[in-house]
């Protein structure tokens, strides 16, 4: 397990550019699977999870080639279905929780796909049935093995079906469109996820060939083809990320500049967190966020009633960056109500803001409320576990925050999601050393 050492109560300064979308990379690193012909893919994330996605391709045969940073080719033209069969596939295919993706298209163009219950973060039941029901929409047979958590979907050829998924899960409609777009007929998903990383699956998927409308709504159709092509891709900058940057500017009071964000893609993120206060200022494509010398305000409604941030699927605020949303209220004058709709294990982590001086109060497992200190009392160092990705990271913000030295162990956790963060963060004044 490696550790973060971090020295904290120091202003930040300068640019950060944010990295590749790591949940739009999961997706794309799959669809490679659906044709054997060559696909380029720019701007991937270099880090645990991605990478663990990239080599379970590799011993799947698909061939793979580095052709600069962040940019590879891929072709997957003598897929090794055996390792699907092998004990190592077991192994692997648990890593992560992008690895479900697998199965749709090897579902669609072999005609089984397999896979282990995946992992990912341990941030409450994470159930998979919207994945295998729309499968079996498609007319695949389900198989289910309880003793070792195995899923199986087998199927000549899929035909085409009008689906209404019982949630708008993004990996579930990821795999259901990746399945549909090589099935007989038409297939229509209804309350579809639409991410930004779900449109850019799409997209790239209909310069490969495939005829999907409605992308970016609820509501995808997709006209079954026989076969897809290659094409080129580039990732979009990891909008996470680029929450996570907004954060650790507002509570180290820095000026800091996050490059290229892609301001069309974000959604409600910026204003989100202007209503938290932080001044957000458009410079092109860039993000500027001046020192908050005098602290940040977060609103109240117009009724003059506390604020809720809550999660919900796109267009609504990602559930990835409530952590955050939560560790800049501790520093800010007022109070807000987070409310994580989505998952029940995604706030514990608040009892180590607690332990550090934050005033929270864990309403129950999916609410928490926050009372800002406006910086009249500076959260206090302390040593800490990293629970999950946004977890870890919000702790990490917490520690830059705080007075005095930090520790942070499991960082295992954060690098999942977040290339290279120690060096990027020392290259805009951070302090803060690995030690593995
Ligand atoms: C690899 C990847 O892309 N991971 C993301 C993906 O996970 P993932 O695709 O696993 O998440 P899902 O969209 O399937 O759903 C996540 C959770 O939210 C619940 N749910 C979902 C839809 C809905 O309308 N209502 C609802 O309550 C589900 O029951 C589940 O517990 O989407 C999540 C939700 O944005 C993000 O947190 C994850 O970072
Ligand atoms: C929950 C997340 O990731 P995963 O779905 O890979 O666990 C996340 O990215 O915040």
């Amino acid at each position: 397990m490696a550790t973060f050492i971090i020295e904290g109560g120091h202003q930040l300064k300068g640019s950060i550019q944010p990295q590749g979308a790591k949940n739009e990379a999961l997706q794309i690193l799959c669809a490679v699977l659906l044709t054997p012909e060559t696909v380029t893919i720019h701007n991937i994330p270099d880090i645990i999870d991605v990478n663990k996605l990239i080599s379970l391709l590799e011993k799947l045969g698909v061939k793979i080639h580095k052709i600069g940073s962040g940019s590879y080719t891929f072709k997957a033209d003598e897929v090794n279905m055996k390792y699907l069969e092998s004990p190592e596939f077991k192994e692997d295919g648990k890593g992560l929780r992008g690895s479900i993706m697998i199965v749709g298209p090897l579902l669609a163009r072999f005609g089984k796909g397999y896979i282990p219950k995946p992992g990912g973060d341990k941030i409450g039941r994470r159930r998979l049935d919207t994945h295998f029901e729309g499968f079996i929409n498609l007319g695949a047979k389900f198989r289910y093995n309880r003793e070792d958590h195995f899923y199986g979907v087998e199927a000549d050829r899929l035909k085409g079906a009008y689906m209404l998924l019982d949630e708008a899960s993004v990996t579930g409609t990821a795999n259901i469109v990746m399945a549909a777009v090589l099935a007989e007929g038409t297939t229509t998903i209804y309350n579809a996820a639409c991410e930004p990383y779900l449109q850019q699956l799409c997209k790239m998927l209909n310069r490969m060939g495939a005829k999907i409308s409605g992308v970016g709504s609820n509501m995808l159709r997709i006209e079954g083809v026989d076969s897809l092509g290659g094409t080129d891709h580039k990732m979009l900058p990891d909008m996470i990320e680029i929450g996570s940057w907004i954060g650790l500017a507002a509570m180290t009071k820095s000026e800091l500049t996050i490059k290229n964000v892609s301001w069309d893609d974000l959604g409600q993120i910026p204003d989100v967190f202007r209503k938290l206060g932080i001044t957000i200022e458009r410079k092109g494509e860039d993000i500027y966020i001046p020192a908050h010398k005098e602290g940040y305000e977060i609103q109240s409604y117009i009724d003059g009633s506390i604020l809720t941030v809550a999660d919900a699927p796109w267009p609504g605020f990602t559930p990835d960056l409530l952590s955050i949303v939560l560790v800049i209220a501790t520093q800010a004058r007022g109070a807000v109500l987070v409310h994580q709709k989505m998952f029940e294990s995604r706030l514990f982590f608040v009892d180590k803001l607690i332990d550090m001086g934050a005033k929270i109060i864990l309403c129950d497992p999916h609410r928490a409320t926050v009372i800002g200190h406006d910086f009249k009392s500076s959260l206090k160092a302390t040593t800490m576990t990293s629970p999950d990705i946004r977890a870890g990271v919000s702790l990490l913000i917490a520690a830059l925050s705080a007075k005095g030295s930090s520790t942070i162990h499991n960082i295992e956790q954060i690098d999942r999601g977040y290339e290279r963060i120690d060096e990027r963060l020392r290259a805009i004044g951070a302090k803060i050393t690995r030690v593995n």
